[in-house]
């Protein structure tokens, strides 16, 4: 792609050149116009190339024609003091655009070859010994060109790789973004994963609140009964029910399987009752519609405080604790260490 545009460009200038000369001094231009010519030809092989994907090819051409027989050919024709050398300077920037970094001998190789040739063509390539004769007002007037197009060119370039690097650079932090959200999201119900709730857990150091544990009753019966993807089914729409039942504040994820965790900043353990409370009747008052069919299950939850006491691990063994007992008294319930309703 950049080797196209590159090429096109190089392609439209010379072309430009060409019809300069053919305009106004054919006559003495004849040599110069005859490596244009012939770098002409080199540009469409390059773009050629670059069409039949043979990059290489297209690589080594599209910076070959140039640094090798345009610039040199012309310079050699009307002498140094034109500065069309200049450009053979542009070579080591130019080659990171070319070659990829799989072929970074290449870079260095045109890096060496181009600067010998610059240092070869200024020193030997004279107006005296040049075949095209211009006035010295001409040529001042073409290195003044070439040296500010020169500097374009390299301005140019900076540009273009600082565009690229920012273009990289969002594109890695979308992907980290990704990555992170994949990390500690659960495929299923898109709920916060175990990872991402103990992080969160861990984070908050001193967190006054509530740990609990919610577990659908009989969920295998349901599986055994209508089949793995009813219980994907009812397994979304329970998350979907537990999401938008607490406040933005709070945190539901899936703990695995078919258990759900909550941590709640609620102040009182009383509060977080009612809540908890609540919630449970919304997932008793949901139907889930699936194949045809419609269901409804009911969650055990068990409850525990969290504070500077008791850590995050001793309130989840509690919770745990709480919702094993609630699951022996019968289900669909609500239960802490004390209380169950
Ligand atoms: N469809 C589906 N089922 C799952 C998933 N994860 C776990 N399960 C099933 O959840 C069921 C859990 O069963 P049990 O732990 O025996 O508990 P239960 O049948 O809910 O009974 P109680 O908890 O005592 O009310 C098992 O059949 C698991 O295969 C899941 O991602 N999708």
């Amino acid at each position: 792609m950049v080797i196209n545009q590159f090429m096109l460009l190089v392609l439209l200038v010379t072309l430009a050149y060409q019809m300069l000369y053919l305009l106004t001094d054919a006559e003495r231009m004849r040599p110069v116009m005859m490596v244009h010519g012939l770098s002409i030809l080199g540009f469409l092989l390059a773009l050629l190339a670059n069409y039949r994907r043979h990059y290489l090819s297209a690589a080594l051409l599209s910076l070959g024609v140039p640094m090798m027989i345009q610039v040199p050919g012309v310079t050699y024709m009307i002498s140094a003091d034109s500065g069309m050398h200049l450009f053979l300077l542009s070579s080591g920037v130019l080659t990171f655009l070319v070659f990829s970094n799989q072929l970074r001998w290449l870079r260095y190789l045109f890096l060496v070859v181009s600067t010998l040739l610059f240092v070869l063509l200024d020193s030997f390539c004279t107006p005296e010994i040049a075949a095209v004769t211009l006035p010295a007002e001409q040529l001042r007037v073409m290195f003044l060109l070439n040296l500010v197009s020169f500097v374009l060119l390299l301005y140019a370039l900076s540009t273009l790789f600082h565009g690229q690097l920012i273009l990289q650079g969002g594109r890695i932090e979308r992907q980290a973004r990704d990555l992170a959200h994949l990390a500690n999201t659960d495929l299923l119900t898109q709920l916060p994963n175990r990872r991402r709730i103990i992080t969160e857990a861990q984070r908050s150091g001193l967190f006054q609140g509530v740990v609990a544990i919610a577990d659908i009753d009989h969920f295998k019966a349901v599986n055994d009964r209508y089949g793995h993807a009813c219980g994907d089914a009812i397994l979304q729409k329970v998350a979907q029910v537990l999401q938008h039942s607490i406040r933005e504040v709070d945190r539901v994820g899936r703990w695995g399987g078919e258990e759900f965790i909550f941590l709640l900043s609620y102040s009182s353990a009383e509060e977080a009752l009612r809540v908890l409370e609540r919630v449970r009747e919304q997932v008793e008052a949901t139907e889930v519609q699936f194949e045809g069919h419609a269901f409804r299950v009911t969650i055990s939850i068990g409850m525990a405080v969290m504070d500077a006491e008791r850590s995050f691990d001793e309130a989840l063994r509690e919770a745990d604790n709480a919702l094993y007992r609630g699951k022996r008294q019968g289900r669909n319930c609500v239960v802490t260490e004390a209380i169950a309703y």
